[in-house]
């Protein structure tokens, strides 16, 4: 292996997040390690919010370390690794000319991307001779018109997207709103068939939990590396990358040659689903009852076994029969996600994971409800227990710019969501009746897709019963009730 000094730059990475440096700039070291791939990675930041990340990054001339934890087979596992992938870190804003440098790269392959949920989006008023312009599909934009312009137009000069953004169709997204704007810019047609013909853009899936900087634990780390290393990330160990693309471009970057559990297929759409419904719609119908019920972490919840049961029941009795991939491998997931929450090093905080939890509990649980009432017919009681607690996590008041919630050890918390779903939930905490309350969250259509909830035969007054319990018992309490 060389030292990566020597690696030519053959990758261009928007994000310097905790996430990617935990995960794909890991697949990308191993591969090195292995003598599979010769390539190093330059980091763009996409926003010119953290300068000082950069600036981190760059002092420590990319290096940094990844601590890998967890229990595998009964063992616990400890894997702390160097990262030497990446070459650089530069920033959009400050370093725009060497960005059109690198664009114009012979050595250039490859783009990764997470700009957060946020990022691939269309933003009015983005021009080409901004310097850069403010959406990240029209940062690509630019800088797939000048490497255009660079080679003439040469086929073999296009790059490989692979984006990781945690939306539908992410690689499909992204192309699109490179092309809005190349034809909103008025750039040339041949540009925008070479945009289709000779660039590839695939959708991909991405699973590890990474929780960044270990800040409790750093001299403990301290003491194993003998040095302060400024950037440490830590993660669980599973890992999964799903990328949708015809299976020759996986040699443009073969991860699949390393330790990254990396799948390419034709068709990410089931592995998403598995993922949404089992892990994240499993975080999303426990962690606002286990907030309530006074826990602060997914680890701590996990070992009340009240909590685990209910866990258990949710993914194997209501998201598992309503999917429709084998049951002996997502029961296998649901297993494995088991354990993933009980990681003893991963300490995941509910609160963070309470973020946007209105349109989280549309995309990752009500598919289940829907799914699971067409299918038997009857109501899923543990689902209709989550939504009845994410109500009850959402009882707010407005204090200065803030919406706060009270649990019943008197504790206060901060409900974060969009404006306009807090200062609903406000409002709607001020009926009379509990069952008013329901009705007019359930009944709200921009929650839900467009539906009304209150069509659903008996919902209404299930989750009103909840409801209720969960204003006059323990939050355990109520859940024994439901456990069969
Ligand atoms: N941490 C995890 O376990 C995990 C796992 C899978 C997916 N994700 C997803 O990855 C994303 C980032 O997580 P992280 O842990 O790296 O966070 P982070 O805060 O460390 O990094 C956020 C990154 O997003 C960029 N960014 C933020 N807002 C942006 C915008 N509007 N446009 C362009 N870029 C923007 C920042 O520059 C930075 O690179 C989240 O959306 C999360 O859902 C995280
Ligand atoms: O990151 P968010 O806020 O979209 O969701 C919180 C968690 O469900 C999520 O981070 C998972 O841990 C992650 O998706 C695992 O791959």
């Amino acid at each position: 292996m060389k030292s990566c000094g020597v690696y030519k730059e053959k990758i261009l990475q928007f994000g310097e997040g905790n996430f990617l440096r935990g995960f794909t700039d890991w697949m990308i070291n191993d591969i090195n390690e292995k003598d599979e791939y010769e390539g190093s990675i330059v980091l763009c930041q996409p926003i010119g919010n953290f300068p000082q990340i950069c600036e981190m990054i760059n002092a420590q001339k990319g290096k940094y370390h990844l601590a890998m934890r967890g229990i595998e087979n009964g063992e616990v596992i400890e894997k702390v690794v160097q990262i030497t992938s990446i070459s650089r870190c530069i920033n959009a804003y400050e370093h725009f000319e060497e960005l059109m440098k690198i664009a114009r790269s012979e050595d250039l392959e490859v783009v990764i991307s997470n700009t957060t949920e946020a990022g691939i989006v269309y933003h009015e008023g983005d021009q080409l001779l901004d310097k850069p312009p403010h959406s990240f599909p029209a940062k690509i934009t630019v800088l797939l018109y000048e490497r255009y312009k660079a080679f003439d137009g040469a086929l073999d000069k296009g790059l490989l997207f692979l984006p990781v953004e945690l939306i539908d169709n992410n690689g499909t997204e992204l192309k699109k709103v490179v092309i809005r704007y190349a034809t909103e810019w008025h750039l040339e047609e041949s540009f925008i068939q070479w945009i289709e013909c000779a660039n590839k853009f695939t959708n991909t899936l991405v699973d590890r939990i990474v929780t960044g900087f270990p800040k409790d634990e750093i001299e403990y780390f301290e003491e194993k590396l003998g040095y302060r290393d400024q950037l440490i990330v830590t993660s669980e160990i599973f890992n999964l990358w799903v990328i949708e693309g015809k299976k020759e471009w996986a040699e443009i970057l073969p991860i699949h040659k390393g330790q990254g559990n990396v799948i390419w297929t034709d068709d990410v759409t089931p592995y998403k689903k598995q993922k949404v419904s089992i892990l994240n719609g499993g975080h999303t119908g426990t962690v606002l009852a286990a907030y309530l019920a006074g826990y602060d972490i997914v680890l701590d919840f996990m070992k009340d076994n009240t909590f685990k049961k209910y866990l258990n029941q949710l993914l194997f009795k209501e998201v598992i029969p309503t999917l429709t991939l084998p049951q002996e491998e997502l029961k296998q997931f649901a297993y494995d996600v088991c354990n993933r929450f009980a990681n003893p090093y991963i300490k995941h905080s509910l609160l963070d994971i309470s973020l946007n939890s209105c349109a989280k509990f549309n995309t990752r649980c009500l598919p289940t409800l829907l799914e699971y009432v067409r299918k038997m017919n009857t109501l899923p009681p543990t689902i209709v227990f989550a939504l009845a607690a994410f109500i009850k996590f959402y009882q707010c008041e407005q204090v200065d710019d803030k919406f706060i919630g009270r649990r019943k050890d008197g504790m206060t918390y901060e409900v974060r969501d969009e404006q306009e779903v807090l200062k609903f939930f406000e409002e709607v905490w001020k009926a009379q009746h509990v069952k008013e309350v329901v009705e007019k969250v359930l009944s709200n259509k921009e929650f839900w897709g467009g539906e009304d909830l209150t069509n659903i035969t008996g919902l209404v007054d299930m989750t009103t019963q909840y409801l209720k319990d969960l204003e006059e018992k323990d939050v355990t309490d109520v859940i024994l009730t439901i456990l069969n």
